[in-house]
């Protein structure tokens, strides 16, 4: 598959005033139960146009994952519009086979999209990865050409020759997710949802993933929507994060602006060749922490680290560093700290702000 130009294309992902609630059975006292409404998703509208690599964060419990099975079509919304390639993942119950199988539209849209969801697998538990891809292939039937393309690409990129023959349940965590990866790829989807590919991964096996999803979104244009709690995935993968709380759109840009809008900051973590008092006369940064030869400098997120670690660098006998990101629960609370005047929301309609907040979008 060709990359295409994002800037030509019209929006792959449509999402317009969606909105999911579930209903739940409560205990109410010892005996009684009652019916009580969540809503998981409320009023959401955005899009992604191809070839876009969109993050997609926000607390436990937000929306993230609901919003990803409305897309697939594994759940169905409660209104507003979806539109995944022009298709409606979830068609009207009309449209659906009557003996229960998928509508021609739901297989349609299979052919187009790939999930991996990073706490399940959708391989075979029992057979070797390589048994699995060839169930991926009769599944999707693609043809035996691509289907070695993609294949060899797929093994090359996430090294898993050594794997193809071990059982699935055998396989290590980031040595399964590597191989789901492949699995969700190997029918050439443009569209890739990713529910927390990072997730209980080693930083070695992180890596891996993260260089592999670049690959596949510069060579094949694939279009990724990628929810994480690692802000680091956000920043080495991501021009454009969105940001949903309480099921509802509160940030939609680039990292930079989130983490101004946040008004946060980051940790520089330096380890000095010895014990030191606190570093003191770094420009733009503060001391937080001291430990042992270890310290930790505070410092505006929406900042670069570059000059901090030069000033640092030329005074302390530094050995090591490393930036700590805040996680994307401590950023969410500083954008609600941080205030905000109220917005246009993506789309252009003006939406009623969540918690007396409104949608924050530095680019319009
Ligand atoms: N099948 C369901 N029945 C009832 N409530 C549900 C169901 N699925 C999700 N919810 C509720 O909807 C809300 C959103 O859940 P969702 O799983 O989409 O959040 P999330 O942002 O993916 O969270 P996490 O980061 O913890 O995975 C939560 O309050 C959750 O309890």
């Amino acid at each position: 598959m060709g990359k295409t130009d994002p800037a030509e294309a019209e929006p792959l992902i449509e999402v317009a005033g969606v909105e999911k609630v579930f209903t739940v059975r409560r205990k109410v006292g010892r005996l009684r139960r009652a019916r009580h409404q969540v809503r998981a998703v409320d009023g959401l509208t955005f899009q992604v146009p191809r070839g876009e690599m969109v993050g997609y964060i926000g607390p436990n419990g937000a929306g993230k994952s609901t919003t990803i099975k409305m897309l697939t079509g594994i759940l169905t919304p409660s209104g507003g519009r979806l539109r995944v390639a022009g298709i409606d993942p979830s068609p009207s119950s009309r449209l659906r086979s009557n003996r229960g199988y998928p509508s021609r539209e739901r297989t349609r849209l299979a052919r187009r999209i790939g999930v991996v969801f990073g706490q399940r697998t959708t391989l075979w538990w029992d057979l070797p990865l390589k048994d699995s891809y060839e169930l991926v292939r009769r599944m999707y039937r693609v043809p035996a050409g691509a289907f070695r393309t993609n294949l060899d690409r797929c093994v090359e990129l996430l090294d898993l020759a050594p794997l193809l023959d071990v059982p699935v349940r055998q396989l290590s965590l980031g040595q399964r997710m590597r191989g789901d990866l492949a699995a969700a790829l190997l029918h050439d989807p443009e569209v890739l949802y990713l529910d927390e590919p990072t997730i209980g991964l080693d930083v070695t096996s992180k890596a891996k993933v993260r260089a592999f999803l670049h690959e596949v979104n510069a060579e094949r244009g694939t279009t990724v929507l990628l929810t994480t709690h690692d802000l680091t995935d956000i920043e080495q993968l991501c021009r454009r994060v969105m940001v949903i709380d309480h099921g509802r759109l509160v940030f939609d840009g680039d990292l930079a602006g989130l983490r101004a809008a946040a008004d946060g900051e980051r940790l520089l973590v330096v380890d000095l060749a010895a014990e030191l008092p606190p570093i003191e006369g770094v420009p733009g940064a503060r001391t937080a922490k001291v430990d042992g030869p270890r310290q930790w400098l505070a410092f505006p997120a929406a900042h670069s680290a570059a000059p901090l670690v030069t000033a640092v660098a030329a005074r302390y006998p530094l050995v090591d560093l490393a930036v700590r990101e805040p996680d994307v629960e401590t950023l969410i609370a500083e954008l609600y700290a941080g205030g905000g005047a109220a917005r246009v929301a993506p789309g252009g309609a003006t939406r009623p702000a969540p918690r007396d907040r409104a949608v924050i979008c530095p680019h319009d």
